[in-house]
């Protein structure tokens, strides 16, 4: 095994050594959470761990204990929120000791200190360089901002399973004893026939023969076939003979159970490293236990390293107070998590959503959308400002440049488009014609003197202000000329989109030029003088402005 791999991860004395043992004493039980976790009957040691007389009663004749998932660091993060009630702006003094709970709050969910420290640094330079919105409390601001930031931490998007483009999608499934590798065999069963895939368990895992019974069971429960060669035959050659079955038999995916052992060791990798040479599987997959905290998170890395897997699993998430797993194995390892196993039936197995994830650590979904919404109310404020000035017959180049730059601060001509009532049959084509125009335009604009930007009409009336302009800005003298064309157009045409024409030639100066450079061959623009009213439909009104 390689040496790096193996100084990332610490094996435990024995299995299931965790973080969490020591932390249960400190676990805050609710009787009202949806999450619960038997102990009698429980394969695992750390729910064994759990001392008798508190937080527990009888529910039938199973003995069921509550824990809330991730309240642990729910309860640590509220306290930073806490210290913000009452003041009115996020400043570098006022969020120190916030960032000091919330940095506590993290520790103590078992996240590793590195991944705290950038998560940290991270959080106090958004709130600092976050605009204030009306409305939102600093203390709400800052829930956002942790929020979007946990968000990223566990990997931003949803990493659904990859199917195989030919032939049956092999799943691989690697990971120590006891961590509930069987057990996600049949949820991944479960899960696939609900997707409309037909399945087949392997098991692989021929040191331990109860393994292969209890697989055999579980496929029975979900109504999969379950392949197996016994105790005598070698993984690899199961593997490969399942693959074949499965090709014989149309099945679309197989899941292979391997063996787990108590700690990493050589023969349980180079195991893997064979079976993976002999079916190159679609989806290499790292079963870990939630409630070892960073372990995971190394023991994904080390995986990783090793043998080149796809992602990780996450299983018992419900009986985890901390998260440190959950926040953790994206950033350490660069893999993520696929699953997230959230009890013992079958249908406790979810795809790995890192939004829902974060909600569910803040615990304050309603403070969430509020922020959210404040955020749109204002993208939408800006948008209404952007449209009176465009609406203003006093919109000019100086307007006009100020708002491009507006428009590329936003991010995108879309969505401010897009909020102008009557503006969302632009296209996507259009709207990116028309930013790659900002910048072709702007250097016209930088060209012409304060006073042409302050009164277009000079620039109208004069074809020598025009040559000088274009001269300046290394275009030429019919671009300027449109330029100028257009933002007479944009006055005269938002102003019409709005039903604030009243009657009045709205166009000033506008005559000249579009007869001139309609006239543009025969004759220099400004030299015609014929006035023309513009009667073309909304539509293609803009596709001139915006052409
Ligand atoms: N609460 C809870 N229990 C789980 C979850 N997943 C598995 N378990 C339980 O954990 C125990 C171990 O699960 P197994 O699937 O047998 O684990 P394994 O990794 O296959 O174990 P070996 O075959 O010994 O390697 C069982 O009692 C499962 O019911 C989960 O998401 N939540």
């Amino acid at each position: 095994m390689d040496a790096t791999a193996l100084a990332l991860y610490s094996p435990p004395a024995a299995a299931h050594r965790s973080p969490a043992r020591a932390d249960f004493a400190s676990l805050r039980v609710r009787c009202s959470s949806t999450a619960s976790f038997r102990l009698r009957g429980s394969r695992n040691p750390a729910f064994g761990a759990l001392s008798p007389g508190w937080g527990r009663r009888r529910r039938g004749s199973g003995l069921v204990v509550r824990a809330e998932m991730f309240g642990q660091l729910t309860t640590g993060l509220e306290s930073a929120w806490n210290k913000l009630r009452g003041v009115d702006v996020l400043t570098k003094e006022n969020i120190a000791e916030p960032m000091r709970d919330i940095r506590r709050a993290l520790l103590e969910a078992d996240v590793s200190l590195p991944v705290v420290r950038r998560f940290v640094s991270s959080v106090s330079e958004k709130a600092l360089g976050a605009d204030t919105i009306n409305g939102v409390r600093p203390d709400q601001q800052l829930v956002k901002i942790v929020h979007d930031e946990l968000v990223q931490l566990m990997g931003g998007e949803v990493s659904d399973l990859v199917f195989a483009k030919s032939g049956p999608t092999v799943i691989l499934l690697a990971g120590l004893q006891g961590v509930g590798k069987t057990t996600v065999c049949a949820k991944l069963a479960f899960y696939l026939k609900k997707l409309g895939k037909s399945c087949m368990l392997v098991a692989a895992d021929v040191y331990r023969p109860a393994a292969i019974d209890q697989l055999t069971i579980l496929g029975k429960q979900v109504g999969v076939p379950v392949y197996s060669e016994g105790t005598e035959a070698k993984p690899p050659q199961i593997t490969k003979n399942a693959v074949e079955e499965a090709k014989n038999k149309n099945i679309d995916a197989i899941v292979v159970d391997t063996a787990g052992r108590l700690q990493i060791d050589k023969a349980m990798m180079d195991e893997l490293k064979e079976v993976k040479k002999a079916v190159n599987p679609t989806e290499i997959l790292l079963v870990v236990d939630a409630m070892t905290g960073q372990e995971a998170a190394a023991l994904v890395t080390t995986f990783n390293i090793e043998i080149g897997i796809t992602g990780a699993i996450l299983t018992k998430l419900d009986g985890d107070s901390r998260g440190g797993a959950a926040l953790s194995v994206k950033e350490v390892s660069g893999r993520p998590i696929k699953f997230v196993g959230r009890g013992e039936r079958l249908e406790d197995l979810e795809l790995f959503y890192p939004d829902r994830m974060a909600q569910r650590v803040l615990g304050m979904g309603d403070v969430l959308s509020f922020v959210e919404k404040a955020q749109e109310v204002m993208r939408q404020e800006e948008a209404v400002e952007l449209q009176k000035k465009i609406m203003s017959a006093k919109f000019d180049f100086n307007d006009f440049l100020k708002q491009s730059q507006n428009v590329a601060k936003m991010g995108s001509m879309s969505r401010v488009i897009g909020m102008i009532p009557g503006m969302n049959k632009v296209t996507p084509a259009q709207i990116r014609e028309a930013e790659k125009r900002l910048a072709f335009v702007e250097s016209m604009i930088n060209a012409m003197t304060a006073e042409e930007r302050e009164k277009p009409e000079l620039l109208a009336e004069s074809r020598e202000r025009r040559i000088r302009v274009a001269e300046e800005s290394g275009k030429t003298e019919q671009e300027v000329s449109q330029l100028v064309a257009q933002l007479f157009q944009m006055r005269a045409q938002m102003q019409k989109l709005m039903g604030m024409v009243q009657g009045q030639d709205a166009i000033a100066g506008m005559g000249d030029l579009m007869d001139s450079l309609k006239a543009e061959e025969k004759a220099p623009p400004g030299t015609a003088r014929r006035k023309r009213r513009n009667s073309k439909p909304m539509q293609r009104d803009l596709d001139a402005v915006l052409s």
